[in-house]
């Protein structure tokens, strides 16, 4: 994968992306069989969203109402309450122009304890840190928390010093608790290094939400990008729907137009597509994290053919199936660009790897719906609301009479990513009232 965002990342042509005929040859044929029938709908996400929507301040905003670390550790004005928060700690610049330094990013439920523990780690005098630091819903869970400090990880453009440390100490065997590494006590170099989508895949793909796509078979993760970057895709979308490059299928019980993108040759940043390249490279990072968090194979050595080799799949529980998927996922080729024009416009219930389907087969090694392992999209549509419609509905199967069954109906909100196992989940679009986005990966096994 780590070619994939590499090659994705260096210049490209500016260039449309090639025509869908091909997909749309291959897929024609896959009408989904299986209806779901309408079932209770047992949660909505939209709860877990407004309790982890993109944190109350960006980053920016923060840093201009930041304390010294005595004093939000202090008991004074400036005290950071031990409630759920999103933090940076700033280092006084060498410079002398005041401008200081991002030297780490977290996100807690207790953040005063998570400031103090980030502040040790960092080995730099305690004088010469400030925090800044925006609260965040009572309710946030972990992959909010991990969300919040994505976004502003994001935010900077860089990963600061004191995780890139922290992450060098979990990939050495230190173990993916999240916390703040007591071994990592360098000095922070005044910089840090450019953050890659790489490095926030690894943070939106956290411990928990891997867990969570493995026993429930999805995940709903959000504000994975700040939301500068889904402007910026709706507008080449747009463009790209204008330029005539988004085609309907034709397939029976779908009603989207459909757009491709070439992983090798996504389209350059500052050209007319070029806003949809930092969400596509976002997505093609993501198999590598799930394969780090689910222990995976490791580089290019274990690869035989381009797919990793030698991994034995205890199957067992659909979660133990679905973590052994995980531990080869690759990215794929292409992406899907997805366009829902409103008025009604659907895909009724189907599974993205179904065995019963006639083209399941079909198509090019890598591209087939057999491939499919993990499908993750994000939805690009600002200010959605109810009365919109569009739901990804997803149907929660219980399994051997445990676990959760019914269906989660999934608002297709800007900077959201939703994955789930392509061969475990039945899903639908619900009928859409207003125009809608979304960019899907089928991360194959
Ligand atoms: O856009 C979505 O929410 C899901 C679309 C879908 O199921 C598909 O394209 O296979
Ligand atoms: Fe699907």
């Amino acid at each position: 994968m780590a070619t994939a965002t590499a090659r994705a990342s260096t210049p490209r042509a500016a260039a449309a992306p090639p025509s869908p005929r091909a997909l749309s040859r291959r897929r024609r044929a896959r009408a989904p069989r299986r209806a779901v029938p309408a079932r209770a709908r047992v949660a909505t996400t939209d709860e877990d969203a407004s309790a982890s929507r993109r944190p109350c301040a960006t980053l920016r905003d923060a840093r201009a109402t930041s304390a010294p670390l005595a004093d939000a550790l202090g008991d004074g004005p400036d005290a950071v309450p031990d409630g759920p928060a999103v933090f940076a700690l700033l280092l006084r610049g060498d410079s002398g122009d005041g401008d200081d330094d991002v030297a780490y990013v977290g996100a807690s439920k207790r953040a005063r304890e998570a400031i103090a523990a980030a502040a040790r780690s960092l080995a730099c005098s305690s004088s010469e840190l400030r925090v800044a630091r925006a609260s965040l819903p009572k309710a946030s869970r972990k992959p909010a928390l991990r969300a919040a400090a994505a976004a502003w990880i994001a935010e900077l453009g860089r990963v600061p010093s004191g995780n890139a440390a922290e992450d060098e100490a979990e990939a050495g065997g230190a173990g993916g608790g999240g916390g703040v590494e007591e071994g990592a006590r360098e000095r922070p170099t005044r910089r840090g290094r450019k953050a890659t989508m790489a490095d926030v895949a690894r943070v939106v793909i956290s411990a928990d939400a891997t867990k969570a796509l493995c026993e429930d078979g999805f995940v709903v993760l959000d504000d994975v990008l700040p939301l500068e970057f889904f402007a910026a895709a709706r507008k080449a979308c747009e463009a790209l729907k204008a330029d005539g490059k988004m085609e309907a299928l034709g397939q029976d019980g779908r009603d989207d137009l459909v757009g491709v993108l070439d992983a090798a040759a996504l389209p350059r940043g500052g050209s007319a597509y070029g806003g949809v390249t930092p969400l596509a490279e976002l997505l093609l990072a993501i198999p590598d994290a799930l394969r780090a968090r689910a222990g995976g194979s490791g580089g290019e050595d274990d690869k035989e053919n381009g797919r990793f080799k030698g991994v034995t799949k205890k199957k067992t529980t659909a979660a133990e199936e679905t973590r052994a998927r995980l531990k080869t996922a690759t990215p794929p080729p292409r992406l899907m660009l997805a366009n829902y024009p409103g008025s009604g416009a659907r895909y009724v219930s189907h599974l993205d790897n179904d065995p019963n389907d006639p083209g399941h087969l079909e198509g090019e090694i890598g591209s087939r719906a057999c491939d499919r392992a993990v499908t993750a999209i994000v939805y690009m549509n600002d200010g959605w609301e109810e009365s919109r419609g569009g739901c990804l509905r997803i149907v929660r199967r219980s399994e051997n009479g445990g676990g959760a069954s019914g269906a989660v109906d999934v608002a297709p909100s800007e900077g959201r990513l939703v994955l789930f196992d392509c061969r475990r989940v039945p899903h639908e679009v619900l009928p859409a009232h207003h125009t809608r986005w979304a960019m899907t990966a089928w991360i194959n096994d």
